[in-house]
Parts: C-alpha cells; structure tokens; sequence
C-alpha cells in the first residue's frame, strides 16, 4: 500500500531515567518483557478498553509511560490481571510504534492536536448527500488529514435517497477518491452492506463525519448492535453506552479481517498540524514539477513551477486545480 508522509509519534515514551551507576549493568533488561499484547478499542477517561486474546479487559495507564497518550487502535503491552474479570484492573506498560496517526486540532489556531486514531489506514469521510447539506470544504479538510497521515481516503456518501451523488463525484473525480454511494434502506439490504464492507476487508478504516450524516446508522448495519455487545465494549464502558464517550470506538468487521473505528462526530477538522510538503505526495504526478519551485515553496504560490508543469502537458490541470483546492482549506474560513 502507498504510504504518504509515514510519521511516528514524537512525544514517545519517556521511561525515568535510573540514578547513573547505581545498579550493575546485568541487571539491565527489557521491561516488561512478559507483557501480553493488546488492542486498544477504546479509551474513556483514564480507563483504557483493551482485547487481549478475544477477552475484552480494562486497563489503565502504568506511570512509567509519563505523558504519552494511549489512543484507540494503539498496540499495546499489558501486565497484570488479564482476566476480564469484573472490577479487575491490569496495566499498560508499553505502547508500540504506530504505523500511522490520525490527528486533528480543535481549531486552527488552537496548536493543541489530538491523536484521534492510531495505526488505522483507511479514512472514511461520511457525507450525507442532503440533510446535512454536504460541505465540500469540510470534505477537502479530510482529505487534507487523511492525506498527511498516509490513510487512504474512501468516500462515504450517505442519503442518497435525498439528493443525487453526480455533483459531489464530479467535484472528486480529479482525486480519483474511490467512494461508495449508501442510503438506509439499501443498507437494509445485504448486498449493499457486503459492498460496503469489500471496501473495510482487510484494513483498519476511521470513520469520521458531520454529526447527522448517517454515521451511526451505517456503522450499526456494518457492525450490528449484537457484535458490538460480543465484543464487551459497549458494557465495559462502565455501561453508559457508547454515545456517552468522547472516545473513538474500534470495532471487529464481521465475518472478515478488520477494524471499523468509529470516531465522534466532528464539527470542524482543524489542520493546525499538516505539513503541506506531504499533502503533494498525494498527486504524485506532480511531484517531478516541484524540482523547481522556490524552496520551501507552498505550491499555493504565485513562483510555483507547478503551473508552468501542467502547462507544458505534463500533467492534468484539474489536479493542480484539486490540489491548490486542499491546500487552500488550511486557512480557516467562516463556517468551518
Ligand atoms: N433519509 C435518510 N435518512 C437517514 C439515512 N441514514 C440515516 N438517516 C437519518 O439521519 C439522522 C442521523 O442519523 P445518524 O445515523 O444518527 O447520524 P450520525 O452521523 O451518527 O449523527 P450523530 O449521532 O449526531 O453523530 C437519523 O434521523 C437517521 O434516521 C438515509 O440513508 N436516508
Ligand atoms: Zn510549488
């Protein structure tokens, strides 16, 4: 799979230093090289969800991960009691390298970043087709994350029993996007679902979308309810249920390999934290006609060769155009 911009965490475990030549060097090992492996599915307040083995336990951060968050989809190493048993309580003592990290900032000039997902490598966009009206820019935003942190985009266009998907696709045609079109009542029928989740097999897809686009409907015909209780998760939410939790959610695709991760509902996706260099990795017939940009050039410039590039027949102009589209959605605009 192509990766864009491949970026590990920065703020990566800090293990306390020990007093310098207090112990003799034998005694240096691994820690914790009997933690079991796990998977965080999610995260409420300081209680951690975690399957270990097909068991569903609770876990909390051990102290010697410091300040390092543990986030839906991490792999972690846990010790203690794996039971799953009621009121038990294990540890995380390690969380391994993410293979990709799906970040998002309140706002734009709010420099805080969340990590919303770690290690997924598909993001779907769901955008209803009317009721919410779509919101392009906020789509482009998306795309920008997904793009920044190597996912790969699938559009989710839901409703389609309000309004016609040709208008948006045309839009995303120049991408090449792959998308599926869904409505409730096609959902409602096997074959849609199948089609929808051809798209997840395999892979670990973040789900993310405007509240009251459909998310919830579609995530709960690609996972029924009933999974979502086998799994534990929605009683080992201190049985509030899900919506209670400001959480991502993992959940196992049935009858296939993958994750579905179902993420709250977003407002805004502020892109405070994208580097634009990696956004152009996602238009890599572009990439050639950089060599001779202005250093450290935006691409969203009035000395970027990438015009000349397209001009001279190298490339499609409705990329650049769809480019410079995504690169614009880094200022933030009214109604964001
Ligand atoms: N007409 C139509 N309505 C739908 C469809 N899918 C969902 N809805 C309705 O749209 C509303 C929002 O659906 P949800 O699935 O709750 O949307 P959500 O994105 O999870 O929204 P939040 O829970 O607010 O995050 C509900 O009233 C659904 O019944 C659809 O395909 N067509
Ligand atoms: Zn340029």
């Amino acid at each position: 799979m192509r990766r864009y911009g491949k970026h590990t965490d920065e703020d990566d475990v800090r293990v306390r230093p020990g007093r310098k030549g207090s112990r003799p060097r034998t005694s240096i090992r691994p820690k914790h090289e009997d933690a079991t492996d796990g998977l965080v599915l999610t995260v409420d307040r300081g209680r951690i969800t975690c399957l270990v083995d097909e068991r569903t336990i609770i876990a909390m951060k051990a102290r010697e991960l410091g300040r390092k968050g543990v986030v839906v989809g991490d792999r972690v190493g846990i010790v203690g009691d794996l039971s799953g048993a009621k009121d038990t309580l294990a540890r995380i003592v390690r969380v391994e390298p993410r293979t990709s990290v799906l970040r998002r900032t309140a706002d734009d000039d709010d420099p805080y970043e969340r990590v919303v997902v770690a290690n997924a490598d598909q993001l779907a966009i769901v955008t209803a087709l009317a009721d919410p009206e779509p919101r392009p820019r906020l789509i482009d935003r998306c795309l920008v994350a997904a793009f920044d942190a190597g996912l790969d985009p699938l559009l989710v266009l839901t409703k389609s029993d309000l309004a016609s998907a040709d208008a948006l696709l045309e839009t995303y045609a120049p991408l090449g996007v792959p998308y599926v079109v869904t409505s409730r009542d096609e959902l409602a029928e096997d074959d849609t679902a199948e089609r929808v989740r051809e798209r997840l097999a395999g892979r670990i897809t973040a789900f993310v979308g405007h509240s009251g686009v459909g998310k919830t409907t579609l995530v709960n015909t690609l996972v029924p309810q009933d999974r979502h209780r086998a799994t534990g998760v929605v009683n080992a939410v201190t049985g509030r249920g899900r919506h209670t939790t400001t959480s991502a959610l993992a959940l196992p695709l049935p009858g296939r390999e993958g994750w579905v991760i179902d993420t709250p509902g977003v407002r805004s996706f502020g892109l405070h934290h994208v580097d634009p260099s990696r956004v152009i990795h996602a238009f890599p017939e572009l990439v050639p006609g950089t060599e001779r940009c202005p250093r450290a050039c935006s691409h969203d410039e009035k000395d970027c060769a990438l015009d000349q590039w397209v001009d001279e027949g190298h490339a499609d102009p409705a990329r650049l155009y769809s480019l410079r589209r995504l690169l614009a959605t880094r200022e933030r605009r009214e109604g964001d």
